[in-house]
């Protein structure tokens, strides 16, 4: 059952943030507490307040006060007070978003730089990611649009798209196997929540020709750049690029070395190195893959405008279709990321990457603008 808290919550002047969170994150709501004091009103996710108001110091003491009675009879999606921002979090196998209901406009409620501050981890909500729910175009059922944590828009985000669907599901009441089309700045996709809750994707067919994805570097392939070598620090690495509509350089090993062992690379080291690297004129995403057999690969991500994240989509769509290029493994693979893993089809028959992953709601919250 889902429960809701009130937390005063600063980001650019003494403010108060409201959150809902689950049971299974009632604990959190003390480490969430760095402020003076926080005020914390329990709620159902239909708003009802159902235990007393705590109130909690910066020494994490509690005292339980007298139960209030009464509580607004709307739904929590249904909150439109001005002057706040009314959000619900999400994660996809640990890749976090803040999920804004934006269905009213096709202009995010929020700015690039106001999305910063909201995704910083210590004096924010904490995030990867903000996603806007946005009206529909050209005949598709919704827009998707999203800020990166340092405010960077990005034209796709795979585990966003699954906590866009599952946020849909839950604005529009909707129960069991759902499907929408989505307008996205990669084009369109397709989600699809199944029976068991996870969600399946179209993300549609990847670009490999090397000036799309982008890359300078040299197609060595047809038009695509598959095994290049590119120089970063010092070391010669094997590079695949693909686009998923954003890009991607996809990692196996360097020239030099073995085959990559993920877990003992210095990933805040070089991660940067890559994404700034002058070979990609719209910075990249960059993954580093270990194959464990045709069908299983291990992958850990440096993102594009995000840093590491637990886990990236797109990514694992781009490993999967790099995989396959190199021939290192086959069209149907379970990529195996820190937040768990994704199951990603290239389909020969469409040349379409389909990706099923799970998507999460985390808590409900308000925060002033
Ligand atoms: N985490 C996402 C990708 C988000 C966008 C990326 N950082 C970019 O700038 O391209 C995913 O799950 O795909």
């Amino acid at each position: 059952m889902a429960i809701a808290a009130a937390i005063s919550l600063p980001l650019t002047s003494p403010t108060r943030c409201y959150l809902n969170i689950s049971d299974q994150f009632r604990s959190l709501s003390s480490s969430y507490s760095p402020f003076s004091t926080c005020q914390f009103n329990f709620f159902k996710k239909d708003s009802t307040r159902i235990c007393p108001s705590v109130r909690i110091s910066t020494s994490a003491s509690m005292s339980i006060q007298t139960p209030e009675k009464s509580s607004p009879p709307t739904s929590f999606l249904d909150r439109r007070e001005s002057g706040f921002l009314h959000f619900v979090k999400y994660h996809g196998l640990g890749n976090d978003f803040i999920l804004v209901d934006n269905r009213n406009s096709s202009e995010p409620k929020i700015t690039p730089e106001q999305a910063v501050k909201l995704c910083d981890r210590n004096f924010g909500i904490g995030a990867d990611g903000v996603i806007f729910v946005m009206p529909g175009i050209n005949g598709t059922d919704y827009t998707v649009r999203i800020f990166n944590s340092d405010g960077s828009e990005p034209e796709m985000c795979g585990n966003g798209v699954r906590c866009f669907a599952r946020f849909i599901a839950e604005l529009e009441n909707l129960q069991g196997k759902q499907s929408f089309t989505v307008h996205s700045g990669a084009g369109l996709i397709v989600l699809e929540i199944q029976d068991d809750g996870q969600v399946k994707v179209d993300m549609g067919e990847p670009i490999l020709k090397a000036s799309d994805v982008p890359t300078r570097l040299p197609a060595n392939k047809d038009q695509s750049v598959v095994k290049a070598e590119l120089n970063v620090d010092g070391v010669t690495w094997n590079a695949t690029c693909v686009s998923m509509g954003n890009p991607h350089c996809v990692i196996f090993g360097s020239k030099e070395g073995q085959n990559l062992q993920v877990d003992e690379l210095k990933l805040a080291e070089i991660g940067p190195k890559f994404e700034h690297h002058e070979m990609f004129p719209a910075r990249t995403n960059t993954e580093f893959v270990q194959v464990f057999s045709p069908s299983h690969l291990k992958m850990r991500v440096w993102e594009r405008g995000a840093g590491a994240t637990l886990a990236c989509g797109t990514g694992a769509c781009a490993t999967v279709v790099a995989a396959v290029l190199e021939g290192r493994a086959g069209r149907n693979c379970t990529v195996e990321l820190p937040g768990g893993p994704l199951q990603i089809e290239w389909r020969e028959k469409d040349n379409h990457v389909y990706m099923t992953g799970p998507a999460e709601a985390v808590f409900y919250g308000s925060v002033p603008l």
